[in-house]
């Protein structure tokens, strides 16, 4: 027997529009997001990723529409659900790798050490470095941690892998793959290293301009336009 709608989704969107004062960023979009999925959520600048995200963490809300995660309305008395990655580097400067991770711990009884320890060797992180002197790269290493390392059914990454360097990506990409506990764990990721992150990818989301362009699993995708994500990429926006 099948199963309900409610319980194949982690996330639910209906309707969703958000305009920033007299800017509108998103459009009426309706989206519905599988359980135990890793998310590519891909397009240009200005398409709207970070704002859906932000909507789906709970930091914003919707003008209009609705948004369920795990049946309830995203908001700061959720946060055991989701776990979210900012665009933004949010990390305290005087602070060790090791410190920051404490002090993230602390927020959160889903936290889970030995996933986060595992992460910390395979991202060769150093930690007894102060995070003032940790490269661009590094540190978004450190948040990648810090938001993996938590044991939440929805996490929601904005953009994790800018600054890292090609080569240290495909290694990241391989270690997110391998820690995502598939039907335990849906990550949704923005990004625009469309190449590397593509395997890994159960279904994508190509915005543009506020809508959604095209939704679908990467395998039928990649069978529909006959190449790859990266080559749909320019297709549809080139
Ligand atoms: N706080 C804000 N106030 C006003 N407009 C905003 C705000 N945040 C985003 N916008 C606008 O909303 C639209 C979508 O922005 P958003 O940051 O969601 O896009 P994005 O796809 O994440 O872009 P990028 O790839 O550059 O990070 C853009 O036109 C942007 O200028």
């Amino acid at each position: 027997m099948n199963e309900p709608i409610e319980q194949r989704n982690i996330a639910e969107l209906q309707g969703v529009h958000k305009r920033y004062l007299l800017k509108h960023a998103i459009y009426g979009i309706d989206l519905q997001i599988r359980k135990g999925t890793i998310v590519g959520l891909l397009g240009p600048n200005g398409s709207g990723k970070s704002t859906l995200l932000k909507m789906m963490a709970g930091m914003i809300y919707p003008t209009s529409g609705r948004i369920l995660v795990n049946g309830r309305q995203p908001d700061v008395r959720n946060k055991s659900q989701i776990a979210y990655l900012p665009e933004i580097d949010n990390l305290y400067g005087w602070m060790t790798v090791k410190e920051t991770l404490r002090f993230i711990s602390g927020f959160y009884d889903d936290w889970n050490a030995d996933k986060a320890a595992d992460m910390l060797e395979k991202m060769e992180l150093d930690i007894n470095q102060k995070v003032r002197s940790l490269s661009k790269g590094m540190r978004a290493r450190l948040k990648l941690i810090a938001a993996l390392s938590r044991d939440v059914p929805l996490v929601l990454l904005d953009e994790p892998f800018s600054g890292i360097d090609p080569s240290s990506r495909a290694k990241i990409i391989r270690s997110i793959a391998s820690e995502f506990e598939s039907g335990e764990q849906t990550i949704v990721l923005s990004t625009h290293s469309v190449k590397e992150s593509e395997p890994m990818f159960d279904d994508v989301i190509f915005l543009q301009g506020g809508r959604i362009k095209l939704y679908d699993s990467a395998e039928n995708l990649r069978a529909e336009f006959g190449c790859s994500l990266e080559n749909i990429w320019e297709k549809v926006y080139v």
